[in-house]
């Protein structure tokens, strides 16, 4: 390791876990307070669950946003100006205090400001106090991720930006804005505009809470004018949105929607985290979200990482504080290989050559004062030393025969020819083997599209239920209201009837048999004495007849949801249906797999069999041993003897050896995935 620590080494991801104050809710709610923070300050017990979550430093209600950034931040800073990738990032539910801590109530505020403001200033301290020779770029670029895709805050009409990969830059957003910035004030500028742009909606939580997970990157590049060498730090800043539980949140619609993938894209970076600290798992799974592609650096790659968990004290939020606490302990079990960015330019890679030269000059000097010396003394010099043969200590070459000779240059002939069929076997071998592993790329992929198919149809599934259950409690409604109008209905017709029979009584000429009310209105309508009371009648009626067509209305109403509840547990039999068929898909390319294997099982022992038929050391051992044991193990002077074209099987045997353990482990990697699902 270098003398700064400047190489590649392990360091594991720092977790802090803030509280912030009980909000107006929670006091009303009781009050109550369930957690305790004990004196150390490093962990935090649980009474309910009788559980205690141990991390880097606990931050109670009282901390300063300076002794959360000094602790949690500040090193991270430090890492980047030194040429390393940093990441600080807050996770936790909604109203837990993710804003607070990373952006803080006033970015210009000296006491209120939060880590990225407090970050910017010190990059800036860093770039004054740096070296003269010491050149610096800054570069800033700002995005948030919203309902899975990319939108760019600096340039809000790139709103679905693709993630790239290469080894030069790693993984990166690709046409993201990237805006170099000369001061602090610049920086606080953009981040404004950016917030303006931000996807903000509103759910019973949190009125302002933001929907979006927010991304603010920095580049920071520094060129030593001496060497020419370049150093590229890079820093994520991110504001998770919440992870509360939908259901906990009202949201209904569009914010259901932005809600699902709000919990897709955390519990996807919690899948990351889980299969990082599983020691048994081998694939990490960080292109199931944009957001866990986007921190894969920063989860189990190439960056110093903080992660601040933010939690509220109270006992109304208790569930959701368990699970934001079980996050970061899973988190902090993370270990990331941190490296400084460095570039070597032509500058400096010709200082080095000019030494290297130098040095083999010096050297060239001294071998020839000391072949002065040797024949100073009657040794004789070799004159062509790289044709000299290679012997071990004491041994005397031996001269050989011209028969001798003619034989053995038949012999290498043979040997040659040997190698050559050899060589054209390997070749097909090598390219069946590519073939079989481009198959199982493609089982591979089979494999991913069918989970992701398998992720969106559950989640289809999960929608239709909702809406199942809203339509359900819609048809509740409607069938209280039913009975409530069919008792009005009731109620009417009664006073109606007790109408008609107080009219009868009241009135002497009418001694006929009941009539409808409307008839003997029509007949009697110039003359009759109580006409108020009939007209009165007749309203009610009239009142009946609308309240009769409301009833059937509703009546129908209801008969058309019971078809659309009807229609929706099919859809929801045939998701089911769909699932089933996925889950067949699956086991089938399971199936085919397992062939593929037997196929590579046998191929290896094919390359291995005929490896050993041409190898001409006499040396023995079966496939699973490695071959320069084998010659070990054998005569080495009969490996010495091969000459070139034993030697040259022997490399081969190698190498078949290290391919097929690699195709081995390939397979493993393969199998064991399958097996997880
Ligand atoms: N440590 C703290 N001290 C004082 N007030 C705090 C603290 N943390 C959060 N708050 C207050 O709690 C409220 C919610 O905080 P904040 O907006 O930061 O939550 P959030 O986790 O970012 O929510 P969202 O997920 O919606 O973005 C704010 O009014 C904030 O000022």
């Amino acid at each position: 390791m270098a003398a700064d620590g400047q190489d590649p080494h392990e360091e594991s991801i720092k977790v802090c876990c803030r509280f912030r104050p009980q909000n107006q809710l929670e006091k009303e709610q009781s009050g109550r307070i369930c957690v305790t923070i004990n004196g150390d300050g490093t962990s935090v017990y649980v009474p309910s669950i009788d559980n205690s979550f141990v991390y880097d430093r606990v931050f109670g209600v009282d901390a300063t946003q300076k002794e959360v950034y000094d602790y949690a931040a500040k090193p991270i800073i430090n890492g980047v100006l030194r040429g390393f990738n940093g990441t600080v990032f807050a996770y936790g539910q909604t109203s837990s205090g993710k804003t607070h801590t990373m952006e803080g109530p006033d970015i210009e505020d000296e006491i209120q400001m939060g880590v990225i403001p407090r970050m910017v200033w010190s990059i800036f301290d860093g770039i004054d106090h740096a070296a003269d020779y010491i050149e610096f770029l800054v570069k800033v670029s700002i995005v948030e991720i919203y309902n899975e895709r990319i939108r760019d805050l600096l340039d809000p009409k790139k709103d679905n930006l693709k993630i790239h990969e290469d080894k030069a830059r790693g993984v990166f957003i690709g046409e993201v804005t990237e805006t170099y910035v000369g001061s602090e004030q610049e920086i606080f500028d953009m981040m404004k505009a950016g917030k303006y742009n931000r996807a903000v909606a509103e759910t019973n939580l949190n009125e302002h809470s933001s929907r979006s997970h927010l991304i603010f990157m920095l580049t920071i590049e520094q060129k030593n004018l001496h060497d020419r060498s370049v150093k590229v730090g890079k820093l994520h800043l991110v504001d998770l949105a919440g992870s509360e539980k939908v259901a906990k949140t009202g949201a209904s619609g569009e914010r259901l929607d932005e809600a699902k993938n709000i919990n897709r894209s955390l519990s996807a970076l919690g899948n990351v985290i889980n299969a990082l600290t599983d020691r048994k798992s081998n694939h990490v799974p960080y292109r199931d979200s944009k957001l866990s592609r986007v921190l894969q650096e920063s989860l189990g790659g190439n960056a110093k990482t903080s992660l601040i968990i933010t939690c509220s004290p109270s006992y109304f939020n208790e569930q959701e504080t368990v699970s934001t606490l079980r996050f970061g302990q899973r988190a902090k079990m993370i270990k990331n290989v941190v490296k400084v960015n460095h570039e070597r330019s032509v500058e400096e890679l010709k200082l080095l050559l000019q030494r290297r030269d130098q040095a083999v000059s010096e050297l060239r000097g001294r071998v020839h004062l000391l072949e002065q010396l040797l024949q100073s003394n009657g040794i004789a010099v070799p004159e062509d030393k790289s044709s000299a043969v290679f012997l071990p200590a004491g041994a005397v070459p031996t001269p050989v025969d011209e028969v001798q000779s003619a034989e053995l240059e038949e012999q290498l002939q043979e040997l040659r020819g040997k190698l050559k069929t050899s060589a054209e076997q390997l070749c097909e071998a090598n390219r069946e083997k590519e073939e079989l592993q481009s198959q199982l790329r493609v089982a591979e992929d089979e494999k991913h599209r069918l989970t992701m198919q398998a992720m969106d149809a559950q989640n289809d599934r999960e929608s239709i239920e909702y809406e199942r259950n809203e339509q359900v409690s819609e048809l509740e409604k409607l069938r209280n209201e039913k009975t409530w109008l069919s008792q009005e209905l009731e109620e009417l017709t009664k006073s109606h009837q007790n109408l008609i029979q107080s009219t009868a009584a009241t009135t002497p000429t009418n001694k006929g048999p009941m009539v409808c009310s409307r008839c003997r209105a029509s007949s009697t309508e110039d003359k009759d004495p109580e006409r108020p009371l009939k007209r009165k009648v007749s309203q009610l009626d009239k009142n009946l007849e609308q309240l009769t067509v409301m009833y059937h209305k509703l009546v129908a109403q209801n008969s058309g949801l019971k078809v659309e509840v009807a229609e929706s547990d099919k859809k929801i039999e045939r998701k089911d249906q769909r699932i089933q068929q996925l889950e067949r898909n699956l086991r089938e390319a399971k199936q085919k797999y397992e062939k593929l294997l037997t196929q590579c099982a046998n191929l290896t022992a094919m390359i291995d069999v005929r490896g050993r038929k041409n190898c001409t050391c006499g040396a023995t051992g079966s496939s699973s041993q490695a071959p320069f044991s084998a010659c070990t193990a054998g005569s080495l002077e009969s490996v010495r003897r091969c000459s070139f074209a034993s030697a040259c099987v022997c490399k081969a045997r190698a190498q078949r050896w290290q391919a097929s353990t690699q195709h081995s482990e390939l397979s493993w990697t393969v199998w064991r995935g399958l097996l997880s699902l």
